[in-house]
C-alpha cells in the first residue's frame, strides 16, 4: 500500500479582487510540513489579504485553499484547531493582563502544558505578567500575542508581520522559534518586509496585477 502525504496547505488558482482591483490572480502554491514561506511585496499588494484568505477569513477570493487536501470550508473545525493565525490585529484583550490573555487562549485552543509565567519570561515579559496589556508598549503588546507561538499545538502558523515593533534580539528569538516549529513538523506562512537571517523555504512575491 502506498501512503500518500498531502501538503499541510495547498492553494490552487487563487485570485482576489478588491474594489475592482486585482490583487493577485491564479496563485498556486503548496505549504509542506517543515517549510517556511515568506510572502513579500509592496504595501497594498495583497499580502494580508492572502493570509486572511488562507486562514479562512477572506470573502473576496476565487480558487481553492485546502488543508490536507480538503477544502478548508469543508473541514473548518479541524482546520481551526490546527491553525494559529496572528494578524495585524493580534487578538489580545488590552484590558486583561498578559497572564489572563494566555489563560483565555489556553481555554479556546489546544495548548502545550507549559507554565504561563515561564512562557511570558521566554518572550521577554518578566515583571509585566500582571500589568494590563493596554499599559504595555507596542512591542510588549506584540510579544503577548506572539507568546502563543510557544503555547500553541497548531501545525499551521499564518503570521502577518510578526516582527512588527519587536527589537533585534526579539526578532532573532522569534525566528529561531519559527524554524524550531518547522523542524518539529509544522509550517509557517508569513509576511515580513525584512529579510530573515536564514532564507525561507520559499519566497512568494506579490505585485498588484491591476
Ligand atoms: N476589507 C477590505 N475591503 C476593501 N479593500 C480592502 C480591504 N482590505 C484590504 N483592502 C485593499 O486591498 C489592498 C491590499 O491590502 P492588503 O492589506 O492585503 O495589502 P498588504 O500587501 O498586506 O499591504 P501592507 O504591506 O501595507 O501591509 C489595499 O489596496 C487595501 O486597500
Amino acid at each position: 500500500m502506498t501512503l500518500v502525504s498531502y501538503p499541510l496547505i495547498s492553494v490552487e488558482n487563487l485570485s482576489c479582487i478588491r474594489e475592482e482591483r486585482t490583487l493577485f490572480a491564479s496563485l498556486s502554491f503548496d505549504l509542506e510540513a517543515g517549510e517556511l514561506i515568506q510572502v513579500e511585496g509592496p504595501n497594498g499588494a495583497g499580502k494580508s489579504s492572502l493570509l486572511a484568505i488562507v486562514a479562512g477569513l477572506g470573502d473576496s477570493a476565487t480558487g481553492k485553499v485546502c488543508y490536507l487536501n480538503q477544502a478548508i470550508g469543508e473541514v473548518r473545525a479541524q482546520y481551526h484547531q490546527d491553525l494559529l493565525f496572528i494578524g495585524h490585529h493580534s487578538g489580545i484583550n488590552t484590558v486583561l493582563t498578559p497572564l489572563e490573555n494566555l489563560a483565555f487562549y489556553a481555554r479556546i485552543q489546544p495548548c502545550q502544558p507549559l507554565d504561563h509565567w515561564q512562557v511570558l519570561d521566554t518572550v521577554g515579559l518578566f515583571g509585566f505578567e500582571d500589568v494590563p496589556v493596554g499599559q504595555l508598549s507596542a512591542g510588549q503588546q506584540r510579544r503577548v500575542a506572539l507568546a502563543r507561538l510557544w503555547l500553541s499545538r497548531a501545525r499551521v502558523w499564518v503570521l502577518d508581520e510578526p516582527f512588527t515593533a519587536i527589537d533585534k534580539k526579539g526578532v532573532a528569538a522569534l525566528e529561531q522559534r519559527l524554524w524550531q516549529h518547522c523542524q518539529q513538523g509544522g509550517a509557517v506562512l508569513m509576511t515580513s518586509h525584512q529579510d530573515l537571517a536564514k532564507p525561507p523555504s520559499q519566497r512568494l512575491l506579490l505585485e498588484a496585477v491591476s
